[in-house]
Protein backbone atom coordinates (compact mmCIF):
# COMPACT_ATOMS: atom_id res chain seq x y z
CA UNK A 1 0.00 0.00 0.00
CA UNK A 2 1.10 3.61 -0.89
CA UNK A 3 0.18 6.41 1.58
CA UNK A 4 1.68 10.27 1.15
CA UNK A 5 1.61 13.60 2.36
CA UNK A 6 1.43 16.72 0.09
CA UNK A 7 3.92 20.11 1.12
CA UNK A 8 3.81 23.37 -0.26
CA UNK A 9 6.79 25.90 0.08
CA UNK A 10 7.98 29.25 -1.61
CA UNK A 11 11.40 29.83 -3.53
CA UNK A 12 13.05 31.67 -6.34
CA UNK A 13 15.24 30.03 -8.57
CA UNK A 14 16.55 30.45 -12.29
CA UNK A 15 18.19 27.53 -14.50
CA UNK A 16 21.64 28.82 -15.21
CA UNK A 17 21.93 25.86 -18.13
CA UNK A 18 19.49 27.12 -20.48
CA UNK A 19 20.00 28.70 -23.64
CA UNK A 20 20.53 32.75 -23.47
CA UNK A 21 17.25 34.67 -23.58
CA UNK A 22 15.31 31.52 -22.05
CA UNK A 23 12.42 33.38 -20.01
CA UNK A 24 14.19 30.32 -17.14
CA UNK A 25 17.37 31.98 -16.86
CA UNK A 26 15.67 34.48 -15.67
CA UNK A 27 15.01 34.95 -11.66
CA UNK A 28 11.72 33.89 -11.09
CA UNK A 29 9.67 31.96 -8.35
CA UNK A 30 7.37 29.26 -7.94
CA UNK A 31 5.00 28.28 -5.18
CA UNK A 32 6.55 24.36 -5.50
CA UNK A 33 4.26 21.46 -4.39
CA UNK A 34 5.65 18.24 -3.21
CA UNK A 35 4.09 14.72 -2.21
CA UNK A 36 6.17 12.11 -0.48
CA UNK A 37 5.14 8.54 -1.59
CA UNK A 38 5.80 5.68 1.33
CA UNK A 39 5.89 2.16 0.50
CA UNK A 40 4.39 -0.76 3.46
CA UNK A 41 1.88 -2.81 4.56
CA UNK A 42 -0.27 -0.97 7.31
CA UNK A 43 0.22 -2.47 10.78
CA UNK A 44 -2.33 -5.08 12.17
CA UNK A 45 -3.04 -2.95 15.58
CA UNK A 46 -2.94 1.30 14.03
CA UNK A 47 -3.81 0.28 10.96
CA UNK A 48 -1.46 2.76 9.05
CA UNK A 49 1.47 1.88 7.36
CA UNK A 50 2.89 5.03 9.00
CA UNK A 51 1.99 8.01 10.92
CA UNK A 52 1.74 11.03 8.61
CA UNK A 53 2.77 12.99 11.19
CA UNK A 54 6.18 11.40 10.49
CA UNK A 55 6.25 11.44 7.04
CA UNK A 56 5.94 15.97 8.32
CA UNK A 57 8.47 15.07 11.07
CA UNK A 58 11.06 14.12 8.18
CA UNK A 59 10.27 16.53 6.19
CA UNK A 60 10.64 19.60 8.16
CA UNK A 61 14.28 20.32 8.72
CA UNK A 62 14.27 20.01 4.21
CA UNK A 63 11.34 22.37 4.15
CA UNK A 64 13.23 24.85 6.08
CA UNK A 65 16.10 24.84 4.25
CA UNK A 66 13.39 25.52 0.73
CA UNK A 67 10.99 27.38 1.73
CA UNK A 68 11.92 31.29 0.90
CA UNK A 69 15.30 30.72 -0.16
CA UNK A 70 17.04 30.93 -3.22
CA UNK A 71 17.37 27.19 -4.41
CA UNK A 72 20.45 27.98 -5.89
CA UNK A 73 21.93 28.61 -3.23
CA UNK A 74 21.07 25.26 -1.53
CA UNK A 75 24.36 22.60 -1.95
CA UNK A 76 23.04 20.34 -4.41
CA UNK A 77 20.43 22.45 -6.35
CA UNK A 78 22.60 24.97 -8.43
CA UNK A 79 20.70 24.07 -11.45
CA UNK A 80 16.99 23.39 -9.91
CA UNK A 81 15.40 21.80 -12.55
CA UNK A 82 12.30 19.79 -11.17
CA UNK A 83 14.24 16.65 -11.67
CA UNK A 84 16.72 17.65 -9.90
CA UNK A 85 14.86 18.89 -7.02
CA UNK A 86 13.09 15.66 -7.00
CA UNK A 87 16.21 13.56 -7.07
CA UNK A 88 17.31 16.07 -4.13
CA UNK A 89 14.54 14.95 -2.22
CA UNK A 90 14.77 11.71 -2.25
CA UNK A 91 18.57 11.62 -1.39
CA UNK A 92 18.01 13.84 1.73
CA UNK A 93 15.16 11.61 2.84
CA UNK A 94 16.43 8.01 1.89
CA UNK A 95 17.29 6.21 5.05
CA UNK A 96 14.65 8.31 6.87
CA UNK A 97 11.11 7.52 5.23
CA UNK A 98 10.95 4.29 3.46
CA UNK A 99 10.00 6.14 -0.14
CA UNK A 100 8.31 4.92 -3.19
CA UNK A 101 7.82 8.25 -5.12
CA UNK A 102 8.60 11.81 -4.84
CA UNK A 103 6.23 14.40 -6.73
CA UNK A 104 7.86 18.03 -7.42
CA UNK A 105 5.11 20.10 -9.04
CA UNK A 106 6.89 23.45 -9.78
CA UNK A 107 3.81 25.52 -11.65
CA UNK A 108 0.06 24.12 -11.53
CA UNK A 109 1.01 22.02 -15.40
CA UNK A 110 4.14 20.91 -15.02
CA UNK A 111 6.47 18.81 -12.66
CA UNK A 112 8.25 15.72 -11.98
CA UNK A 113 7.71 11.88 -10.58
CA UNK A 114 11.08 10.20 -9.18
CA UNK A 115 11.14 6.95 -8.06
CA UNK A 116 14.44 6.25 -6.69
CA UNK A 117 17.66 5.84 -8.57
CA UNK A 118 17.82 3.22 -11.66
CA UNK A 119 19.05 0.18 -10.03
N1 LIG B 1 11.90 19.39 -17.83
C1 LIG B 1 11.86 20.62 -17.29
N2 LIG B 1 11.51 21.67 -18.03
C2 LIG B 1 11.44 22.90 -17.47
C3 LIG B 1 11.73 23.08 -16.10
C4 LIG B 1 12.10 21.93 -15.34
O1 LIG B 1 12.37 22.02 -14.13
N3 LIG B 1 12.15 20.75 -15.96
N4 LIG B 1 11.58 24.29 -15.53
C5 LIG B 1 11.19 25.34 -16.21
C6 LIG B 1 11.01 26.66 -15.52
O2 LIG B 1 11.44 26.61 -14.18
C7 LIG B 1 9.60 27.29 -15.60
O3 LIG B 1 9.46 28.29 -14.60
C8 LIG B 1 8.44 26.36 -15.47
O4 LIG B 1 8.11 25.85 -16.71
P1 LIG B 1 6.81 26.14 -17.63
O5 LIG B 1 5.80 25.08 -17.37
O6 LIG B 1 7.31 26.28 -19.01
O7 LIG B 1 6.26 27.53 -17.09
P2 LIG B 1 4.96 28.36 -17.46
O8 LIG B 1 3.95 28.14 -16.36
O9 LIG B 1 5.40 29.75 -17.66
O10 LIG B 1 4.38 27.70 -18.77
P3 LIG B 1 3.67 28.41 -20.00
O11 LIG B 1 2.98 27.28 -20.70
O12 LIG B 1 4.78 29.00 -20.83
O13 LIG B 1 2.74 29.43 -19.45
C9 LIG B 1 10.95 25.27 -17.66
N5 LIG B 1 11.07 23.95 -18.20
ZN1 LIG C 1 10.99 28.02 -12.78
Amino acid sequence: MEIFREFTFEAAHRLPNVSEGHKCGRLHGHSYRIELHVDGEPDERTGWVMDFAEIKQAFAPILDRLDHHYLNDVPGLENPTSETLAAWLWSQLDGDLPLSKVVVRETCTSGCVYRGPAS
